[in-house]
């Protein structure tokens, strides 16, 4: 930043730092001399320059050193701020152009420190400086004076205008500068003719204010009035080597006007110091009764008092420095009324104005005046003095009040750290509880995590169980439409199955109604063909019975053969007049089922309620058993081709069962009797010692074994089984005719239960042999087979006759067997009975007897 500004009558450019420093030069237009007369001058003039520095060097080589040099030189802190610069340390560089010099930069060396000039727009040299205290006059080319703040400096190399630049002085000392300068505007150069005049005039007015200031008091510090002089002595010895006594002189009350100006500038400085501070303190006493007021006890008001009467100690150390100020505004008052004498600085006008000797001379008087006015330099520091001890007193009161004030404070200071300290140890403990708390914290974070964690695992697992509820409820949903629609189809189908079973059962009830029918019909044939119905079976002869090579003659000498017309009736071949009637004749090629087949219309009696009875007549070896029984299986009771009757008939029965359990239940039990000699034998016990004597009873009409075994069976194998071991404990003997001949009538009884109630009965009957007595070794046994057999012929023959239909005429109790027989022998029973003959001729007398034996009628 810099800007223009009129001082002296000419233009100045300011400059202005980033320090507010600012420095105010002429453009060096206006010191361009553009006369060839000034240009030749300026050239000689540099030679002049250049041999006045070189003698000058070997001048001060000679010449001793001055008391303010000697000064420099044992004061290490003015040393060290303050130096005098030779020309050795500068080092400047110079351009000419046509009419003028002009500094493009100049350097000193000073230590560490350096000033700078350079040249900038080709119209203003400035030097740039920092923090120097610089004591410097009468340097070549330039001169360079300098200090805090301030720059004083300027020089035209032409020597046709020196000046003086400060910013920081105070308002009267620019007035008096302007004053300075313009004293010097109306002076002239009077050319270098007359300068060995002034020189000489100047230096004996210099020696003469020299012996006038040594014996005054010098202001500045009382140290600088030797200096001042001996700068001033050593000016005049560079005058004399310059040449130029004016310029010399005004570098000389540059010098004089400088240490005063730094002088004022320290007691300005002084002066704002203590202001500051007084300041500082007010501000600090205005915190602290600030502070205080917030806090309501008693500690703060007694402080609050105690600094209100500091801030009012203060205002009148502020009243103090008004007076103060005053008495500098007085002093300023006094140098504008003229009690100080004007410095007057020669300077040159104009370029072609030649120096007058009379002006050059009254120039020099009056130069001569300003060290003459110097003396009264000494009213200032009388003054200063004043001031400064009333300075010193204020100081000495304010650090008083400070200390008892510092006092007071440390002592407040002190309770307030005892305060502090309690405070600290609340603060600790609220640390420790801090601490305690945010474990605390810690903890419940760490339990909240967790507690989130598992919350998040438990609704994951709910959702997980609630995706798969989801799921099982579709499928359920799922399955009960499907069995809603099954259950649809379900009472569809069991109407369906109600409409069946209405057709069924209607079925069983037309069944049931057949089955009447057929019974009732099979009745009235039972009835039509009598109840009494005898068969013939004609046992063929046997391999063992007659060798292969003589069987044909066996079949030859038969003596019995079958009617040809009438096949229910035989004949005897050896009696011609001897014919058998029979209801029908099984010859010797007939089969087992054959005969069952005739004889299941009697079993089906027995099932529709009758009792009913089936008796095996013949000789021994005639076939009896094989009829009745047949042959068994070693392994198994299965039924077979050689299986009789018997087997047939429990095979027949469960096959009837099974038909009818739909509306018929059906039990049947067995129990096998055994008659020998006309006692009674349970073939079901074969236990001897827990044999129980049986007892033949008629109870309610019907015929009953007491102690006799009946035990139901389930099936036909469990029935043949008992019959099978019951036919294994029958009394047996070896006969003539057969190797085990049953020697005992042996009864095989089936109850027929429906529903718990006896229904009807099956007596199959195995007869012992009817052979004649000759025929067999024990007479005893035959008489009671032939007794018991006799009976029955009597009986059946009754029950044939028509005339014989009183039941009780009818003999039953002459034997056992007839009275075993008695429910199936007469009245509804049914009876069918086997004559079993053996039609070899030499049992013709025994067949001949069995066929009138049991014969229903001869022809
Ligand atoms: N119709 C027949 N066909 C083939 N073999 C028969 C026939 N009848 C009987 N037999 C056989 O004749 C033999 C004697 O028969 P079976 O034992 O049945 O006579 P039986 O009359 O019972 O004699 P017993 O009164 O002495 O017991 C047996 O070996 C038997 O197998």
């Amino acid at each position: 930043m810099f800007s223009k500004t009129k001082r002296f009558g000419e233009s100045l450019i300011t400059f202005e730092f980033a320090n507010k420093k600012k420095i105010s030069l002429p453009p060096s237009s206006q010191r361009v001399s553009k006369s060839p007369q000034k240009d030749q001058f300026s050239l000689n003039l540099q030679q002049d320059l250049q041999q006045q520095r070189e003698s000058k060097r070997s001048n001060y080589t000679k010449q001793p050193q001055s008391p303010y040099s000697q000064r420099l030189s044992k004061s290490p802190t003015l040393k060290s701020s303050c130096k005098r610069i030779n020309e050795e340390d500068i080092e400047a560089k110079y351009s000419t152009n046509k009419n003028r010099i002009s500094i493009n930069s100049v350097q000193i060396n000073m230590n560490s420190s350096a000033i700078s000039a350079k040249k900038e727009k080709n119209q203003t040299d400035y030097i740039n400086y920092e923090n120097q205290h610089i004591y410097s006059s009468g340097l070549k080319p330039n001169n360079f004076t300098s200090r805090d703040n301030s720059l004083i400096i300027k020089k035209n190399l032409e020597g046709q205008r020196n000046i003086l630049v400060d910013q920081n002085l105070q308002e009267g000392e620019k007035k008096l500068f302007q004053e300075e300068n313009i004293s010097q505007n109306g002076q002239n150069y009077e050319g270098r003719n007359n300068q060995k005049q002034n020189e000489e005039k100047s230096l004996n007015r210099l020696s003469q204010n020299r012996k006038n200031e040594t014996s005054v008091d010098n202001p500045f510090n009382k140290l600088t009035n030797d200096d001042f002089f001996q700068n001033k002595e050593n000016i005049f010895y560079e005058q004399e080597e310059e040449g130029s006594l004016q310029q010399k002189e005004i570098q000389k009350h540059n010098k004089t006007l400088k240490k005063f100006k730094d002088l004022r500038y320290k007691q300005k400085f002084q002066r704002q110091s203590f202001l500051d501070s007084t300041q500082d303190q007010d501000q600090l006493y205005q915190t602290l009764i600030e502070s205080l007021g917030q806090h309501d006890n008693q500690s703060s008001k007694d402080l609050k008092s105690i600094f209100e009467k500091e801030k009012l100690n203060t205002t009148k150390t502020e009243s103090q420095n008004d007076t103060k100020q005053q008495i500098n505004k007085a002093i300023i008052n006094q140098q504008d009324q003229g009690e100080f004498s004007i410095i007057n600085i020669p300077f040159k006008q104009k370029k072609d104005e030649t120096i007058n000797s009379k002006q050059q001379k009254n120039q020099l008087l009056q130069d001569l005046t300003i060290c003459i006015d110097y003396q009264n330099y000494s009213k200032l520091p009388n003054d200063q003095s004043n001031i400064q001890n009333t300075y010193n007193d204020y100081q000495k009161n304010f650090q008083t009040n400070n200390e008892d004030n510092l006092t007071i404070l440390q002592q407040k200071l002190q309770e307030q750290k005892s305060k502090i300290i309690n405070l600290e140890e609340l603060v600790e403990q609220k640390d420790e509880k801090i601490k305690n708390l945010e474990k605390e914290i810690f903890q419940l974070k760490t339990y909240y995590e967790c507690k989130d964690k598992h919350q998040q695992n438990y609704l994951n697992n709910c959702l997980t169980n609630y995706l798969q509820l989801q799921a099982d409820y579709e499928n359920l949903k799922q399955s009960c439409d499907q069995n809603l629609n099954a259950q649809q189809a379900y009472l569809i189908q069991r109407q369906e199955q109600e409409q069946q079973l209405k057709l069924i059962q209607e079925l069983k009830r037309q069944v049931i109604e057949s089955e009447k029918i057929v019974e009732q019909q099979h009745e009235q044939i039972i009835q039509f063909r009598g109840n009494l119905r005898i068969f013939c079976r004609i046992k063929p002869v046997l391999d063992y019975e007659a060798e292969i090579k003589y069987r044909e003659q066996i079949q030859s000498s038969l003596t019995i053969q079958i009617n040809q017309r009438h096949k229910q009736v035989i004949e005897l071949r050896q009696d011609e007049n001897a014919k058998f009637f029979f209801d029908s004749v099984f010859d010797m090629n007939s089969t087992q089922e054959d005969v069952f087949n005739q004889t299941q219309p009697f079993i089906q009696c027995a099932l529709n309620g009758d009792q009913i009875a089936i008796i095996a007549y013949g000789q021994t070896g005639s076939g009896k058993t094989y009829t009745m029984e047949g042959v068994y299986d070693k392994e198994n009771v299965a039924i077979n081709s050689q299986s009789g009757i018997l087997p047939r008939t429990a095979a027949y029965l469960f096959k009837e069962k099974e038909r009818v359990h739909i509306h018929r239940n059906l039990v049947f039990s067995v129990g096998v009797i055994e008659v020998y000699c006309e006692e009674l034998r349970d073939l079901l016990q074969t236990d001897e010692k827990i044999q129980q004597k049986l007892e033949i009873l008629q109870l309610n009409k019907r015929i009953k074994v007491v102690n006799q075994v009946f035990q139901v069976v389930k099936n036909a194998e469990e029935l043949l089984s008992l019959i099978k071991k019951s036919s294994m404990n029958r009394i047996t003997d070896k006969t003539a005719q057969n190797n085990r001949s049953s020697r005992s009538h042996c009864i095989y009884q089936i109850k027929i239960f429906e529903n718990d109630q006896e229904k009807g009965g099956i007596n199959i009957v195995d007869l012992a042999g009817s052979e004649s007595f000759q025929a067999t070794s024990n007479k005893r046994e035959s008489s009671f087979i032939n007794k018991s057999l006799t009976t029955l012929k009597r009986i059946i023959t009754m029950l044939s006759d028509r005339q014989f239909l009183v039941q009780s005429k009818i003999p039953y109790r002459e034997s056992k067997l007839t009275r075993l027989l008695q429910d199936s022998l007469g009245g509804n029973s049914k009876t069918l009975v086997f004559v079993t003959v053996c039609p070899l001729e030499e049992n013709f007398v025994q067949t001949k007897e069995s066929l009138k034996f049991i014969s229903k009628a001869t022809f």
